[in-house]
């Protein structure tokens, strides 16, 4: 039996080409983003980033047992443009990444420095492909809005709308219903600036299958709302 993945000196990052290759690959995400050496490109700002969401209720959400998961399929939704060329991406989940402490969670670090979690919201290439899981294997198959998540006095609302039904679902596989609206288009920061780069799934199998937007500026959130164990 394989060992589980995780994030121990034995079975973390630094081992898990050893049994998914493609973590050996050369557009391995996480990165770094080096706000020194990142280009802006005049082609980007042409084609606006263009986002359109629906609002949904009775969300099922997971415990992955690296984070929550909620499965939010929207045939509706598009996201298009910026660094996406002609095609057209459609929401089918989004998931955080936190913590111990609000120190450090972030998957992405900006000039090294981490941030307390950080939101995706994962989009597959509906022009191109007929599902998720085959848009999983091409290399402009899913498009991922990264949004970092800072520690602040003010809680936001609608993260409150997800953390408020962990207590459900405290163990890996479990999942429930959030019974509130939720519009995805509340977790996006007033400013719209972002990095992008050709990158891949951050857990294993590590597919180099994703085009990562991540915006510049985090949202907030309370320390309570993002350290929960
Ligand atoms: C982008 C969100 C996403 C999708 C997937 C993973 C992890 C993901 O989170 S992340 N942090 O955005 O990279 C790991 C399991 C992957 C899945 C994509 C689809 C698969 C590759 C399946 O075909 C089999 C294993 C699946
Ligand atoms: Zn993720």
């Amino acid at each position: 039996m394989a060992a589980e993945w995780g994030y121990s000196p034995t079975n973390g990052p630094d081992v898990w080409a050893r049994l998914f290759p493609q973590a050996g690959g050369a557009r391995q995400s996480p990165v770094d983003i080096c706000t020194s050496i990142a280009s802006s490109d005049s082609n980007l700002e042409m084609k606006k980033l263009t986002f359109a969401y629906e609002s949904q209720s009775d969300l099922r959400i997971l415990n992955t047992g690296h984070g929550w998961k909620v499965e939010a399929p929207q045939s509706g939704s598009r996201l298009e443009g910026g660094p996406l060329g002609e095609d057209i991406y459609q929401l089918e989940q989004f998931h955080c990444h936190w913590g111990e402490t609000s120190a450090e969670g972030s998957e992405h670090t900006v000039d090294g420095r981490a941030y307390a979690g950080e939101l995706h919201l994962v989009h597959w290439n509906t022009t191109k492909y007929q599902s998720f899981a085959e848009a999983a294997q091409h290399p402009d198959g899913l498009a991922v809005l990264g949004v970092f998540f800072d520690v602040g006095n003010e809680s936001n609302d609608e993260i409150e709308k997800i953390v408020s039904t962990l207590s459900e679902i405290k163990f890996k596989g479990q999942f429930t219903d959030i019974p509130d609206v939720i519009d995805p288009t509340t977790f996006l920061p007033s400013g719209l600036g972002y990095w992008t780069y050709l990158g891949s799934l951050t857990t294993p199998p590590c597919n180099e299958c994703v085009i990562w937007i991540v915006y510049k500026e985090p949202i907030t959130v309370t320390e309570e709302q993002v350290t929960y164990h």
